[in-house]
């Protein structure tokens, strides 16, 4: 693969040491699959990153997922895992709580999360819908449609019912791939990467995601004070993030690619290969 030629990637590569490199994790470095338990991590995404992670200045993921979900899912096949990237850090539930060096910090949940526990079972049910699934994730809670006979009529009939109860509970909707989550609002992708570039005093950033909850992220790229370069992990479910990003790969393995890439770009500069 030929590195496409952008202000900011050009700025990652002449100053690793102080770019930061943000990444979502489902449909960027982890294929989608029907059942979201089994979303393992692409197999060689973390050798990858575990590579890149010395080489810049910092690699963290940005996810909808808990902390120890997206952990507990990042062990390759071959048995490298995102536990072991040097100095990773993961944003999860958009922000909410953050792992870092085997340690999750995370504020309690927020109260309207019980309402929902007891009210969205009967909400699917009312509705007759079949193949809908509920995931609880602890401080939010998915209603996933992908498994249903038509999954987009699943989540147009779910859509007014859900933001319902979410302004009932007191929570926001997060629309996604096939997808509708209740959360706390307060906390997005956006701010969670801005903070986490000041935190850091990032020189450059990337970030690399595949869903709406990630256009967040690209508009802190863009208004972030220092070059950066909004990859996007294409797929045929989402084309807004294509329409705003710098550079499109094909899903998983294109994103891994061109990770590959840029490690191997930064060590040839520092004469390392
Ligand atoms: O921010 P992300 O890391 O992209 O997480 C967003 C949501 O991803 C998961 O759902 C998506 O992936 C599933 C597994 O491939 C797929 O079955 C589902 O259709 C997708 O929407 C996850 O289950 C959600 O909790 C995340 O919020």
């Amino acid at each position: 693969m030929t590195l496409p030629t952008h202000p900011g990637l050009d700025a990652l590569l002449s100053d690793p040491s102080g770019a930061v490199i943000g990444l979502d994790y489902d449909g960027t470095i982890a294929p989608i699959v029907a059942d979201p338990a089994a979303a393992r991590v692409h197999p060689e995404a973390p050798e990858v990153l575990a590579g890149l992670a010395k080489l810049v200045g910092a690699v963290v993921i940005v996810t909808g997922r808990p902390p120890g979900t997206a952990l507990a899912l990042g062990t390759a096949e071959g048995g490298a895992s995102l536990a072991d990237v040097p100095g990773l850090v993961i944003l999860g539930h958009y922000g909410r709580e953050r792992w870092e060096a085997g340690r999750i910090t995370a504020p309690p949940p927020t109260p309207g999360l019980d309402r929902v526990r007891t009210r969205l079972p009967e909400l699917v049910r009312s509705l007759g819908l079949d193949g809908v699934l509920i995931e609880d994730k602890g401080q939010a809670v998915a209603v996933h449609t992908r498994r249903s006979p038509d999954p987009e009529a699943a989540l147009t009939a779910l859509s007014a019912p859900v933001a319902g109860l979410a302004a009932e509970a007191g929570l926001v909707v997060e629309p996604g791939r096939l997808v509708l989550e209740l959360r706390p609002a307060g906390m997005d992708k956006g701010r969670a990467l801005s903070r986490f570039l000041a935190e850091r005093r990032a020189r450059s950033v990337m970030f690399v995601g595949d869903d709406l909850g990630d256009l967040a992220a690209f508009e802190a790229v863009v208004a972030a004070p220092v070059p950066g370069v909004r990859v996007c992990s294409r797929s045929p479910e989402v084309s807004e993030l294509a329409e705003r990003a710098d550079i499109v790969v094909d899903g998983p393995s294109g994103v891994v690619e061109l990770l590959r890439e840029i490690a191997e770009e930064i060590r040839r500069r520092l004469g390392e290969s």
